[in-house]
């Protein structure tokens, strides 16, 4: 039976100072972004997912986009080498709490950097974005790790966005769904849907149709609720004036064997 467990991090109090590299600076309100992060978390457990916090990191401002520390493939971590320093700190808990909860960990090792919003699951297939925050390196290390799992990792260039999943995410029936102006070489994916925002690219499946997604793009759930799934907006504000996405909050593990 597949597992419906979600790793997550409370947000720094120096959430504020998080990196910001591809959009302007803007004021972050700490207190009104603990509490969207609460509701994030809420809205995981009310849709079945058990949310398993690791250890804070309240020094690093960028540790509640804790996709970023590494990539799942059935029970195996990769621990990421982020390609940002400020954020190399972040790992070490993460890879705890992944060890403690039964998954083979790995880790990307120097020369490569690695950053989990560039990994885009879908299936067996696994994209992988070149660009700012993921090397060469770090992508040789990725299919080295997972391939002979039985993975077929399909590297994309990128140059537009801060991760490939910035860019790109995929509906449950594998349909991959970006915002045009962002997606650079969307023949890659073998099927692409354009959605109308920015942020309507990037969902998080809950499970049974339902799409968690950011209440910033009300066109595109229209669009997905138009094709029978079931959007469930929450309110992220804060964290995408620091280029957070929905899926960046949180790390779901579907293939724990214990
Ligand atoms: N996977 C993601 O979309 N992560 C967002 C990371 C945002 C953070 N401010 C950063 O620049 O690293």
């Amino acid at each position: 039976m597949p597992s419906r467990k979600a790793l997550i991090r409370r947000p720094s109090p120096r959430l504020a100072e998080g990196l910001v590299t591809h959009i302007e600076r803007t004021p972050v309100d700490a207190a009104l972004a603990l509490e969207q992060w609460q509701t994030y978390a809420e809205t995981l457990r009310e849709h079945g997912w058990e949310t398993v916090e690791t250890e804070p990191a309240d020094d690093c401002p960028d540790g509640v986009f804790v996709e970023d520390t590494v990539v799942v493939f059935r029970n195996v971590a990769l621990i990421a080498r982020p390609g940002a320093e400020s954020r190399r700190p972040e790992t070490a808990a993460v890879e705890e709490s992944l060890a403690r909860l039964g998954c083979s960990v790995n880790w990307v090792w120097e020369p490569g950097t690695l950053e989990g919003g560039d990994v885009l699951k879908v299936g067996d297939t696994i994209y992988v974005g070149r660009g700012g925050r993921t090397n060469a390196a770090g992508v040789a290390q990725l299919r080295q790790v997972f391939e002979p799992l039985g993975a077929r990792v399909v590297a994309v260039p990128i140059s537009k966005v801060l991760h490939l999943k910035s860019a790109v995410t995929a509906l449950p029936d594998a349909t991959v769904i970006g915002y045009p102006p962002l997606v650079e070489t969307p023949s890659v994916f073998p099927r692409h849907l354009p959605v109308p925002e920015e942020s309507g690219a990037h969902v998080v499946l809950l499970g049974g149709g339902r799409l968690l997604m950011a209440a910033s793009a009300p066109k595109s759930a229209e669009l997905f609720a138009d094709l029978g799934y079931e959007p469930v907006p929450v309110d992220i504000s804060e964290f995408e004036k620091l280029e957070g996405c929905v899926t960046c909050l949180s790390v779901r593990l579907r293939d724990l064997h214990a």
